[in-house]
Parts: structure tokens; C-alpha cells; sequence
């Protein structure tokens, strides 16, 4: 048997000869980008892929082979069209996105919508985000916010989409596929449940649990220290204070924030409940416009793959090649196809990168519905 020393050198030379054919074909490669690139013509073709890949499994000698082949075949050509996308951007052949970048935005003459009753978080992040003053109405639902802006009545939404315990707000993410209204700005608000009660109340006489389903889920810890509270979900914490407060029934109490309890003249009971003294939301602030911030740094997109082994995993590649980094990903069943899902991807950079769009342009052609979301 050969010496390991003599089987690396002919690895060696082997590998070398890879080397040197692998620039060989991405110059060939590049010649036929210059091709694309002068018929504005797509990158992918899927067709001449799935030729190959049967072609180059045929020539080898058993099924091990033919899966390695296959793979190698794969990530070859998915370097070649990367260098392709790169050719297309750089002849300007994606222009600019569909985005208008702004210096910033309208805060002081913004007529703001904010979902639940006065004494949400929702309000608690809009004031954060735009100011005490400012100009704002609220809605019983999401679906109104985003409604309220998709027609004109208002400007700017805030809505919740993140938080640090209970994860994603799931039917926000969908409201984003549904509407055509945009993100342009984003404000963390520190969450600190109480829980609040008609003044007087003692924890003894409790019953009943009235608050968001999440803000629940946050304070499960504190909740099952009390097993007979009946926990009963509403649209709102500020909902469920203001509900504790009509009903003047010292058997419920509210979770909710101690703002909530102020605004709907509650006690609080018990300070500081949720699970997790960290807990915090991420709110997005949502517009009818297709702008971004000039300054802006991340990128939020979502889109549906292949039903294919390696689909994802192949879409993502872009980020990794063109050198940007993910911050977040989050999947949702695509409506009317079981089991299969639609990825929401957040990511740094700004639409008037070249690495940017590169992504988009490789995105947009391999990946099913891409949508942006927004750049703020
Ligand atoms: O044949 C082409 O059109 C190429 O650009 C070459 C190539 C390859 O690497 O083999 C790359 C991308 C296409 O999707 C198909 C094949």
C-alpha cells in the first residue's frame, strides 16, 4: 500500500488540475454572463442545470459517486450564476430597487395608528418612536392598522413583531405578505408585566386572568404559582385593564403594563411578573410607501422555495457569498399548500449596496414570491 505522504502528493496534483479547470469554466462561465448581460436575459436556466446534473451522474461508476458528482455539480453552477448576478448588477442590468431612498422620516406632521386602547405597548412604542406629541388614533386589530394604512387614513403604523420570550407576533408577519405597506423603522420597548386590579383587591379574592395571549405565555412562571386562576385571553393587555376597570369585579385582574393600569385607574397588585426580567417587543413601524431611510441598515424580505431537498440552503448561500449577514429567519405555512412554508429573512445592508443587490437579483430569480419588506 502506498505511504500516506506519496497518496497526498498525487492529491496534490490531482487537486491542482481542479484548480486549474475550475478557473477555466467560471472564464467560460463569465463569457456567457457577457451574453446575459447584453440580452437582459435570466441567469438560472433551470433546464441546462438539470441536464447537466443528469449528464455528469451518468458518467460515474456507482451511486456514491453520482451523489458526490451531483453535488459538486450543484455548487459549481450556483458559483457560476452568482458570478453572473454580479456581472448583471455591475452593467447596471438590476438598476435600482424599487425603493426611494429618503433622508428621513415626516415624524412631526405623521398622523400615527396604533392597535388596541390607550395603555398598550403599542402606544407605549409609537410615543417612543415618534414622540410625545404626536399626532396618533388606535384600532381594535392589526388587520385595521394595516388596513388604515394601506387607505390613507394614517401615515405610519406600529405594530409588534418580536418578542425576546414568546418569539414571533405570527399574524403580523402574514399581515406584511397580505398588505403592500412597508417597514421603514423599528423600536425595541422594554415589557414589564403587573398584574393590576380594581383598587383594594386582595390576590386572595382572584379568579380570573384577563390579558394577551402572549403577555400570558410571558408570565407563565408567576400563573402557575395560582393553578385555579382562570386565564382568559383578549386582544390587548391595555383590552384587559380597561375590561377589569367596566366590569368592577374584584375576582379578575389584569396582566398588563403598569402604564395600563394608570391609564384605566387599576392597582397594581404584583410588580414585575414576567418570566423574564429581559423581556422586551420589537415593534416595526409599518407605511403605504416604497421608501427606505438613506442611512438605513438592515433589510427585512420573505419568500416561498422549491419543495426540494437543499432549496433553502441553496437560496441562502447568496448571503454567505455575498458576505452579508443574517440576523434573523422565521418560517410560516404558505396559505392553500400544506406543508409548505414561506421564510422571513432579516439581514444587514442597505439597497444601494452592490453586495444588496446581488442578493435580491439571485434571490428574486431562484426563490418563488420574493417580496421586500422594507430597508430602515
Ligand atoms: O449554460 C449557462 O447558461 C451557464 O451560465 C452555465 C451554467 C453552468 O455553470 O453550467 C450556469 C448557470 C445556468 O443556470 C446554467 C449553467
Amino acid at each position: 500500500m502506498a505511504a500516506l505522504d506519496d497518496l497526498r502528493i498525487r492529491l496534490d496534483e490531482i487537486d491542482g488540475q481542479i484548480v486549474r479547470l475550475y478557473e477555466e469554466r467560471m472564464k467560460v462561465c463569465e463569457e456567457v454572463g457577457e451574453l446575459k448581460v447584453k440580452s437582459w436575459g435570466r441567469v438560472l436556466d433551470r433546464q441546462r442545470e438539470r441536464n447537466k446534473l443528469n449528464d455528469v451522474a451518468s458518467r460515474v461508476s456507482n451511486d456514491f459517486n453520482r451523489k458526490g458528482i451531483q453535488e459538486l455539480y450543484e455548487q459549481l453552477m450556483s458559483m457560476s450564476r452568482k458570478l453572473q448576478y454580479q456581472q448583471m448588477v455591475e452593467a447596471g442590468a438590476l438598476g435600482r430597487l424599487p425603493f426611494i431612498g429618503i433622508d428621513s422620516l415626516e415624524k412631526d406632521t405623521a398622523r400615527v395608528v396604533y392597535q388596541g386602547v390607550e395603555g398598550a405597548y403599542g402606544q407605549a412604542a409609537m410615543l417612543k418612536f415618534f414622540g410625545e406629541g404626536c399626532n396618533n388614533f388606535h384600532v381594535r386589530t392589526f388587520r385595521d392598522a394595516m388596513e388604515a394604512i394601506e387607505d390613507g387614513a394614517a401615515d405610519y403604523a406600529v405594530l409588534p413583531i418580536e418578542n425576546s420570550s414568546a418569539g414571533a407576533v405570527t399574524e403580523v408577519y402574514d399581515l406584511l405578505v397580505e398588505f403592500e405597506n412597508y417597514i421603514v423603522g423599528e423600536t425595541i420597548l422594554p415589557v414589564r408585566h403587573t398584574l393590576a386590579g380594581l383598587p383594594g383587591t386582595d390576590l386572595n379574592q382572584i379568579r380570573r386572568v384577563y390579558s394577551k395571549a402572549e403577555a400570558l405565555m410571558q408570565t407563565t412562571r408567576f400563573l402557575s404559582d395560582h393553578p385555579d386562576w382562570e386565564q382568559i385571553s383578549v386582544v390587548n393587555t391595555a383590552v384587559a385593564a380597561k375590561k377589569i376597570l367596566e366590569d368592577k369585579d374584584s375576582t379578575q385582574a389584569a396582566v398588563c403594563s403598569a402604564y395600563a393600569a394608570q391609564v384605566h385607574g387599576l392597582s397594581v397588585l404584583v410588580d414585575e411578573i414576567n418570566d423574564d426580567s429581559n423581556n422586551s417587543t420589537r415593534f416595526i413601524v409599518v407605511t403605504n410607501q416604497k421608501v427606505f431611510l438613506k442611512d438605513a441598515s438592515k433589510i427585512s424580505i420573505c419568500f416561498e422555495v422549491p419543495h426540494q431537498s437543499g432549496s433553502l440552503y441553496r437560496l441562502l448561500s447568496h448571503f454567505i457569498y455575498n458576505d452579508l449577514n443574517m440576523s434573523r429567519i422565521e418560517s410560516r405555512p404558505v396559505e392553500g399548500k400544506s406543508w409548505e412554508y414561506r421564510f422571513f429573512v432579516d439581514f444587514d445592508g442597505n439597497m444601494g449596496d452592490a453586495a444588496v443587490k446581488n442578493t435580491i437579483r439571485g434571490l428574486r430569480e431562484e426563490a418563488i414570491n420574493l417580496k421586500i419588506l422594507g430597508n430602515y
